[in-house]
């Protein structure tokens, strides 16, 4: 039997930025658990606050991205939003709504979140070095602050010190999005770090001067791609940082 111990990664950063889902958190927790609390709350979720400014732009936009007509019934867009969640279409529109749900399910305690267990203990580790920490996941803002704050192991926001979604940065996958967090937390893009399980999203990240650090997780949906030349991990467990 022929056993392979993983090469640890050491790296100074000011930041790390951190991706959500296949990086801190796994895939099936979110498109399981948390897709299963928004759907059947969409629709009411549409018709009960349509006079919200954020839903009505997101009703909006679900029409163009989704190509419906003009008058579309909040019917008609619920089935397009359930059919972006069926394939993992990271929409905006859809992210926005979703993340109001599932806002006021954590702050009802109907959710919490979850983190694969390396996850946690580096992140104290590295806050109490002096390394900042943040987020950028196409999850919305409004859901990434209670997805650290109602955590399982008890209220982590005061180790995020920014969040960042596509409303506030752009697409994932554009390096631009990261030139624009770069000058948001006024850090030179060698400074910051960005841990994601997403090749594209590494390869615009790294685009952008960034360092990158990718994560091949068993059982993930990008476990064993090609990230190309950026160093791979499969655990938090496997990486250092220390503050530059
Ligand atoms: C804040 S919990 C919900 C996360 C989410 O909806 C999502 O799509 C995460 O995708 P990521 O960009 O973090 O891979
Ligand atoms: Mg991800």
């Amino acid at each position: 039997m022929t056993s392979s111990t993983p090469t640890p990664v050491a790296l100074a950063a000011r930041t790390v930025v951190l991706d959500l889902e296949g990086t801190t958190s796994a895939a099936g927790f979110i498109l399981g658990d948390l897709y299963d609390y928004a759907r059947p709350r969409l629709l009411p979720w549409l018709q009960e606050h349509a006079d919200d400014e954020e839903v009505a732009d997101a009703r909006a936009q679900a029409i163009t991205d989704a190509e419906l007509p003009p008058d579309a019934s909040d019917e008609d867009i619920v089935a397009a939003l359930l059919a972006w969640m069926d394939s993992d279409v990271k929409a905006t529109p859809l992210k926005t709504l979703q993340g109001q749900i599932w806002a006021e399910g954590f702050e009802r305690h109907e959710i919490t979140s979850q983190f694969f267990d390396d996850v946690i203990p580096k992140l104290h580790a590295w806050h109490a070095s002096g390394v900042r920490l943040a987020v950028f996941s196409s999850g919305s803002v409004t859901s990434q602050r209670p997805w650290f704050k109602y955590s399982p192991e008890g209220d982590l926001s005061g180790l995020i010190t920014d969040y960042f979604d596509t409303v506030k940065a752009g697409p994932k996958k554009a390096a631009e999005s990261y030139r624009t967090i770069a000058r948001a937390l006024g850090d030179e893009p060698g400074q910051l770090v960005f841990f994601s399980d997403h090749p594209e999203e590494i390869a615009a990240a790294s685009h952008a001067g960034w360092q990158v650090l990718a994560f091949s997780r068993e059982g993930e949906p990008w476990f064993g791609a090609d990230f190309g030349d950026a160093p791979v991990v499969g655990s938090f467990a496997d990486v250092e940082v220390s503050r530059l």
